[in-house]
C-alpha cells in the first residue's frame, strides 16, 4: 500500500501538473462560474460544502467498475491558480459582473480543498463516493466539471481493458492498437494509460511510452508487405550472425532456399504452391532491418499459401545466423481457423527440421476484436497468443459514457439530499466514511457508508447493512476483515497525512489483485451477480427523513 506523505497543501508545489496542459481551471462549463459569482453576491462563497462523486450504473452490462483518474485529479487542485490572462478572459465573458469578483478569483487555489479518494485501480460500485470533496461552495464548484473530465473516461476504458483481460486470460498478451481510432490525440493518449492500468501489457502509442513509462510493442502494416514488388528490391543483403562470427553475403538466397527445403518437406509438400515472392521481398527485408525482433504481418495475400510459409522461411534463414524470429500478426479472416492452421503448420517445421520451439512460435491477432470476439475464439478453440486491440477498446463502444455525477451531500454541516422522481438518481446524503467488508471467505461482501461520527464497522461484530432505498433489502455480517475506502488525498488546511500518488505499475497491480479478490460471479460476462451496496441503519433511517422533509405532500382534487 502506497506511504502517506507529510501534509499536501505544505508540499503542493510537489505535485506535478496536469499531464494534459488543457487542464486548467477553465477547463470547466460556464455554469461553474456563473454559480460562483453567484455564491459570491450572495455572501455565500466561502460555506464549507461536501460533494461527492460517483456513478450510479457499472458499464458494459457488468456488475463492476475500475476507477482511474484519480491523479489527475489531484494534479489539477495541486496547481489550481487562474493566471491573469485567465482572469481577463473570464471578465470578457461575465462583462455585468462586479470587479471584485474577479478579484476573489484571483486568490484561490485548493489549499483549504480536501479530497478523501478510494485508491486509483481500485474495483468500485455504484453509489459509493469514489471522491468526496470538501472546501469553500464556490471553488469546490469549480472542480466539479474537470473532475468529472479526468474520472469519467478513465474509468470507464480502465474498465472496458479490465474486462478485455478477463476474457482473454492472464496468459495472453494485450496489445492496446487504437490511437489512429481514438477520440483524438487526449483521447488516444488517455486510452493507451489507463488500458494499460486496466490490464493491458504494452501500447502502439509511443507518446503515451515516453510520458508514461508504458512498454510500447508494435508490428508493420499492409503497406509495408504491398510496396515491395520483388526480392531483387533487396539490395544489401548481408546478415552478420547474432555472435559476429560469421557473416552470410546473401540472405535472400539463405531464405530462397529455406522456402525451397519447406515446399518439398514431405509432411507440407502439396498445401502450398508458390508464394508471393514481394511479400517474401518484405519479410526478408524486415528480418534484415529487425533481425532480433523479425514478426511479420501474413495476411496480405494469402495467409496459408503465402504469408505462413514466406514467413517460416524467414525465421528458418534467421535460425541459422543465431536469431529467434517472433512470430506473425493475422489481421484477417476467421483468426480460429486460421490461428488453428498456422500453428500446425509451425509444428510440422518443429517435426520437419527438428526445430525445437518453433510449434510455440507467438501468433498475435488483430481486427476489430472486442469482448465478445474473444469470447467466441475462446468457445470454439484457437491458437492466438497476443491480441491487438484498437476501436472497440480505446472508444468503448458498447458504452458511451460511465456517468459520474459530482452532487452536494452536505453545506456547513448541514446534510443535503437531491431527489429524483427515479429512486436511482436520489442523492446519498451527509459526509460520509465508506467501508469494504469481507467474509469468511475472503472475498468483499459489501461496501457500507456511515455518516461521518459514527463508529466504524469492527472485526467480528455483527452489523446490519441496509439498501440505501429498498426497505426490504437488508442483511447482518459479521466482516473479517474492514477497510476503510476513502483515503486522505489532499488534506487542505488539516493535520491529515496525504497518500503518496502510486505509479502506473502499482496501480496496475492493484487493478489486478482487486479483481482476483472478487467472487467469481461479481465479475463473470454474463449475467453476474450484482455487489451489495448499503447504508448503516442509522444512515439509511436519516435519508428517509430528509427525503421525507424535503419531499413536498402532493395534493389530490
Ligand atoms: N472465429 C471467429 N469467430 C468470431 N469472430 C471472428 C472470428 N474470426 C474473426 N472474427 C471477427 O470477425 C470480423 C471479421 O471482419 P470482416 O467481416 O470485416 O472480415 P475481414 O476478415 O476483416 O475481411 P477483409 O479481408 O475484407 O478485411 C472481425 O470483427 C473479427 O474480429
Ligand atoms: O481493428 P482494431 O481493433 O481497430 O485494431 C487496430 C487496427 O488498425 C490496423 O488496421 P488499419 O488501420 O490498417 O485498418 P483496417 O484493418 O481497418 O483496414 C490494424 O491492422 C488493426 O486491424
Ligand atoms: O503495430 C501494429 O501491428 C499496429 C499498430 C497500430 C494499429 N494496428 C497495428
Ligand atoms: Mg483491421
Amino acid at each position: 500500500m502506497a506511504a502517506a506523505v507529510e501534509n499536501g497543501a505544505a508540499c503542493g508545489g510537489r505535485v506535478p501538473r496536469p499531464t494534459n496542459p488543457m487542464v486548467t481551471p477553465l477547463l470547466t462549463d460556464l455554469y461553474q462560474f456563473t454559480m460562483a459569482y453567484a455564491y459570491w453576491k450572495a455572501g455565500k462563497h466561502l460555506d464549507r460544502a461536501v460533494f461527492d462523486l460517483y456513478f450510479r450504473k457499472n458499464p458494459f452490462g457488468g456488475e463492476f467498475t475500475i476507477f482511474g483518474g484519480l491523479e489527475e485529479c489531484i494534479r489539477l487542485i495541486a496547481n489550481f491558480k487562474l493566471t491573469e490572462v485567465e482572469i481577463r478572459f473570464l471578465q470578457s465573458a461575465m462583462p455585468t459582473c462586479e470587479d471584485g469578483f474577479f478579484e476573489y478569483l484571483s486568490s484561490i487555489d485548493c489549499s483549504d480543498v480536501e479530497v478523501y479518494a478510494i485508491p486509483e485501480g481500485s474495483v468500485v460500485f455504484p453509489k459509493v463516493p469514489l471522491m468526496r470533496i470538501e472546501g469553500p461552495v464556490a471553488v469546490v464548484q469549480l472542480l466539479e466539471t474537470p473532475f468529472l473530465s479526468l474520472v469519467n473516461y478513465a474509468s470507464l476504458v480502465t474498465t472496458n481493458a479490465a474486462r478485455h483481460r478477463l476474457v482473454a486470460g492472464k496468459s495472453k498478451n494485450l496489445l492496446e492498437f487504437g490511437l489512429r481510432r481514438a477520440q483524438g490525440p487526449d483521447g488516444g493518449i488517455s486510452a493507451s494509460r489507463y488500458c494499460y492500468m486496466g490490464g493491458f501489457d504494452a501500447t502502439s502509442n509511443v507518446a503515451a511510452g515516453r510520458l508514461f513509462g508504458i512498454p510500447i510493442r508494435g508490428t508493420h502494416s499492409h503497406a509495408f508487405v504491398s510496396s515491395f514488388m520483388g526480392l531483387d528490391e533487396i539490395i544489401d543483403r548481408a546478415l552478420t550472425s547474432s555472435d559476429g562470427s560469421n557473416k552470410c553475403e546473401d540472405f535472400v538466397a539463405l531464405v530462397q532456399n529455406w522456402l525451397a527445403r519447406i515446399k518439398d518437406a514431405s509432411s507440407l509438400r502439396g498445401t502450398f504452391g508458390e508464394t508471393n515472392l514481394s511479400e517474401l521481398a518484405a519479410f526478408t527485408s524486415y528480418a534484415l532491418a529487425f533481425p532480433n525482433s523479425f514478426l511479420a504481418l501474413v495476411d496480405t495475400y494469402d495467409v496459408m499459401k503465402s504469408g505462413v510459409p514466406n514467413f517460416c522461411a524467414v525465421a528458418l534463414a534467421l535460425n541459422d545466423m543465431g536469431y529467434k524470429a517472433a512470430g506473425i500478426r493475422l489481421d484477417s479472416g476467421d483468426l480460429a481457423y486460421l490461428s488453428i492452421e498456422t500453428r500446425k503448420f509451425f509444428h510440422e517445421i518443429e517435426e520437419e527440421f527438428g526445430f525445437v520451439g518453433f510449434g510455440k512460435m507467438n501468433i498475435t491477432a488483430s481486427n476489430d476484436l472486442n469482448e465478445e470476439t474473444i469470447d467466441a475464439l475462446n468457445k470454439q478453440g484457437h491458437e492466438v497468443d497476443a491480441f491487438g486491440i484498437g476501436t472497440y477498446l480505446v472508444t468503448c463502444y458498447a458504452q458511451a459514457a460511465l456517468g459520474c455525477v459530482f452532487k452536494l451531500v452536505e453545506i456547513n454541516k448541514q446534510p443535503r439530499i437531491k431527489l429524483s422522481e427515479d429512486v436511482t438518481k436520489v442523492s446519498i446524503p451527509c459526509k460520509k466514511r465508506c467501508y469494504r467488508l469481507y467474509g469468511k471467505e475472503g472475498y468483499p461482501l459489501v461496501d457500507i457508508m456511515t455518516g461521518e461520527d459514527e463508529p466504524g464497522p469492527k472485526v467480528g461484530e455483527r452489523l446490519l447493512c441496509r439498501h440505501p432505498f429498498n426497505e426490504s433489502k437488508r442483511a447482518y455480517v459479521v466482516p473479517q476483515h474492514v477497510e476503510e475506502l476513502l483515503k486522505c488525498y489532499w488534506p487542505g488546511t488539516s493535520s491529515k497525512l496525504r497518500e503518496e500518488l502510486p505509479s502506473i505499475n502499482e496501480i496496475r497491480s492493484r487493478c489486478m489483485a482487486h479483481l482476483d479478490r472478487m467472487r467469481p460471479d461479481h465479475i463473470r460476462r454474463l449475467n453476474p451477480t450484482p455487489y451489495k451496496v448499503s447504508v448503516t441503519a442509522k444512515l439509511y433511517d436519516f435519508i428517509h427523513f430528509l427525503w421525507l422533509n424535503e419531499a413536498p405532500v402532493g395534493e389530490l382534487q
